[in-house]
């Protein structure tokens, strides 16, 4: 925790608003105490921020979060602005420049704007400033949305190469029940899976401006830790004791190792935008020899994807074995399924000799 050069901090809305709604200026500014501090340190430090559509409430005169995408849309609008204001004006107490990243799934699920999202948090951290992301919840529809800033950080940390990834809420870890109840305690630390067996992991609490509850806490744990990145949750207020190393909050211990950049997204933020069925013999080549997808292993095709876009592959009884990143349109594949890639190629041309999958485009999933 205390040699970690580059952390990822994600705060929760439910750690920077009043118990009215609207951002708590006070609240942002011990955050920043905190990461200020790191900073001089010489530890760079990037902030995953939500809050937008909770400080976006007030203005707009909603009383509480609304339900429909629009109205979120809305508030975030309003509120990321509002958000952004105060950090930057929190952070020039230190004289520190603030830099807000906003992003999307596809910002880290195509691979030219996943470099391109490096580039940018690495040139931050380089001049100095720090980056404050938050998902682009504007222009962010229904079916692209990431929805909870947990798995959003995970992913920002690998992106970044983080060292540590820090989660900020309201509760100081994970308990092994319901926090509210005096029976339930603390969860110091999680190996792996296994520790994780019996504990009732449960939604968003009373404040009602938090989304994804401890579910996409520990999700997000989980995909940060099996690329080798280890995890602290803990409360805002317990922030500076657990960077100082304090037993405060849950660590989650690293279960993995780095993986190759592109796959980890693959497999965790990408929505797949069709499905592709395999016969047995194409199954064996992919999961077991990681070859890659050619039309004649294919037996049908659904959805309306495009090339490039992620794609689950399914077993004869609909089971997703693989997710990958196809290369052509929904529309062109029925003529080609079954048919061997020399033949594709003499009858329509070159182009149609590449894979359907290539393999360095493919994660295998376990479910
Ligand atoms: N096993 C558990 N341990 C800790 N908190 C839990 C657990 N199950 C559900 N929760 C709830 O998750 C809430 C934190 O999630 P959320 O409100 O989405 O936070 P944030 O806005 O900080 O992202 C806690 O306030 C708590 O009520
Ligand atoms: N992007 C949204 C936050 C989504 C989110 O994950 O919220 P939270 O569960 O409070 O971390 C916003 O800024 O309001």
């Amino acid at each position: 925790m205390t040699s970690a050069r580059r952390i990822v901090v994600k705060v929760g809305s439910s750690s920077l608003t009043t118990a009215q709604g609207g951002l708590d200026p006070d609240r942002v500014d011990v955050l920043v105490d905190v990461i200020a501090a790191k900073r001089a340190e010489g530890v760079e430090v990037v902030l995953v921020s939500s809050g937008a559509i909770a400080a976006g409430l007030a203005p707009l005169g909603l009383a509480r979060r609304p339900r429909d995408l629009a109205t979120q849309q809305a508030a975030a609008s309003v509120g990321q602005g509002l958000l952004v204001a105060r950090y930057t004006a929190s952070f020039a107490r230190y004289g520190l420049r603030v830099g807000q990243v906003l992003l999307t799934v596809d910002d880290v699920t195509r691979r030219a704007h996943y470099r391109n999202a490096y580039n940018t948090l690495d040139k931050l951290l380089a001049m100095g400033a720090v980056p404050v992301v938050n998902e682009n919840d504007t222009v962010a529809t229904e079916e692209i949305r990431f929805g909870d800033n947990d798995r959003l950080a995970a992913l920002v940390a690998h992106v970044v190469h983080a060292d540590l990834l820090v989660l900020l809420s309201d509760v100081d870890g994970l308990y092994d029940g319901d926090p509210a109840k005096p029976t339930s305690s603390r969860v110091p630390f999680v190996t792996g899976p296994a520790d994780l067996e019996g504990i009732e992991i449960g939604k968003a609490g009373k404040s009602g401006v938090g989304t994804g509850g401890m579910v996409t806490k520990v999700e997000a744990a989980g995909i940060a830790t099996s690329a080798g990145i280890p995890v602290v949750l803990t409360a805002t207020r317990f922030a500076s004791d657990a960077l100082a190393g304090k037993d405060t909050g849950t660590l989650f211990h690293r279960t993995g190792v780095r993986t190759a950049d592109r796959l980890l997204w693959l497999a965790h933020a990408s929505t797949a935008r069709g499905r592709l069925a395999l016969d047995p013999g194409a199954v064996r080549a992919v999961v077991e020899r990681r070859s890659s997808l050619l039309p004649a292993g294919i037996t049908g095709v659904q959805g309306g994807f495009v090339a490039g876009d992620p794609v689950d592959l399914v077993d004869e009884n609909g089971h997703i074995v693989a997710r990958g990143l196809v290369n052509f349109d929904a529309k062109e594949l029925p003529g080609l399924l079954g048919r061997s890639t020399r033949e594709l190629a003499r009858e329509l041309g070159p182009a149609y000799e590449r894979e359907v999958v290539h393999r360095d485009d493919l994660v295998l999933l376990r479910r």
